[in-house]
C-alpha cells in the first residue's frame, strides 16, 4: 500500500493504515477500561492518528498515564515504519515505556530538533496554554515540547477548561533543593501565593525528588492571577533557584480530550486563532 507522506495537517491525513481511522480508534477501545481510561486512550489514539505520520522520524514521548496508550498507538503503526524511527523520553517513565516497546531510544542532546512531541497535561485553557508537572516531569517536557516543531496535547475531559487553575490547583515548580526555603518564602510573600507547599512524598520520607535531583513546589493562585499564565511564570521563573515552571504558554499546537460519550473534542490552532472541533463516535 503506498503510505502519503508530507506535512500533519490535522483531520486532512488518510489513515496510515485502511483500518486505523476514528472509528477505529473508538471501537478499538475495549469496555473493561474505566470510562476516564477509556476518553484517555481516545483522545492518544486520536492524536497519533493525525499527527505522527511516515515521514517523522524522531519523536517525542510525554509523561503520564495517557501517555501509554500514544505509544500503544504508535506500536500499532507497524514494524516497518518504527524501525526508521527514533524516540525520545521525557523522563523515567517515557524511557521505560519507550525499551518495554521495543521502539528505539534516543536523547534530546543527540536530537535537538524533534519532529512532534505528544505529551499529557493537567489543565488545558481556551488558549492551549496549559499545567504541567503532575509527575514532576515538567523540565524535560518543555524541554521536547520547545524542540518540537509540532507539540500536542493528550487528556480525557477533566482537563478540558476555560481558565488553568479550575480543577487542578498548584503550579509545580522545579526547584533545586538548597533553594527550596527561600523560593517559599518569596511565593507566599512577594507572589501572591500563601499556600505554596512542597510536595511531600508518598511512599519516602521528604519530598519528591524529581529525576533531575530537583524538589517540586506546588504553588496555587487566584483565578484573576491564572488568567494571566504567561506573566505569572515569567515572575516565577524569575526567582533564583527556579530550574523550570509548569506553565506551557504558547507552545502547543492542538490539545486532544476524551469525552465520556465516546467522542473527541480538539482545540487547535488555526491561522493565529485557537479552534474547536469534535470528532464524533460511530
Ligand atoms: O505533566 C505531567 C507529568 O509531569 C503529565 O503529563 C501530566 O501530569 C498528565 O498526566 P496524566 O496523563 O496521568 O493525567
Amino acid at each position: 500500500m503506498a503510505i502519503p507522506i508530507g506535512p500533519a495537517t490535522p483531520g486532512k491525513w488518510p489513515p496510515i493504515t485502511p483500518e486505523m481511522d476514528h472509528s477505529d480508534a473508538i471501537s478499538a477501545t475495549p469496555s473493561k477500561l474505566s470510562p476516564i481510561e477509556q476518553a484517555k486512550r481516545l483522545a492518544a489514539y486520536t492524536a497519533v492518528d493525525e499527527h505522527i505520520r511516515p515521514n517523522h522520524k524522531v519523536i517525542g514521548i510525554g509523561s503520564g498515564s495517557t501517555v501509554p496508550y500514544v505509544v500503544e498507538r504508535i506500536v500499532q503503526q507497524g514494524e516497518e515504519l518504527n524501525k526508521n524511527r527514533v524516540f525520545i523520553p521525557t523522563g523515567f517513565q517515557s524511557k521505560e515505556l519507550i525499551v518495554s516497546s521495543n521502539l528505539s531510544l534516543g536523547d534530546v542532546d543527540q536530537f535537538p530538533t524533534i519532529d512532534v512531541t505528544i505529551d499529557g497535561a493537567d489543565e488545558v485553557d481556551r488558549d492551549l496554554n496549559c499545567i504541567k508537572g503532575g509527575g514532576a516531569c515538567h523540565l524535560r517536557e518543555k524541554v521536547l515540547a520547545e524542540a518540537a516543531e509540532t507539540f500536542i496535547l493528550v487528556a480525557d475531559y477533566r482537563k478540558n477548561a476555560e481558565y488553568l487553575g479550575t480543577n487542578f490547583p498548584g503550579i509545580p515548580i522545579e526547584v533545586v533543593p538548597f533553594a527550596y526555603a527561600k523560593v517559599l518564602q518569596n511565593l507566599h510573600h512577594a507572589l501572591g501565593s500563601p499556600n505554596a507547599t512542597l510536595r511531600m512524598a508518598k511512599a519516602k520520607a521528604g519530598p519528591v525528588v524529581s529525576d533531575n535531583g530537583n524538589f517540586i513546589i506546588d504553588a496555587p493562585f487566584p483565578p484573576e492571577t491564572m488568567k494571566d499564565p504567561y506573566k505569572v511564570m515569567t515572575r516565577i521563573k524569575m526567582l533564583t533557584g527556579v530550574v523550570e515552571v509548569g506553565l506551557f504558554c504558547h507552545m502547543a499546537q492542538a490539545a486532544y480530550f476524551g469525552n465520556q460519550d465516546g467522542s473527541v473534542t480538539i482545540k487547535e490552532q488555526t491561522d493565529g486563532l485557537v479552534v474547536e472541533r469534535t470528532v464524533l463516535p460511530p
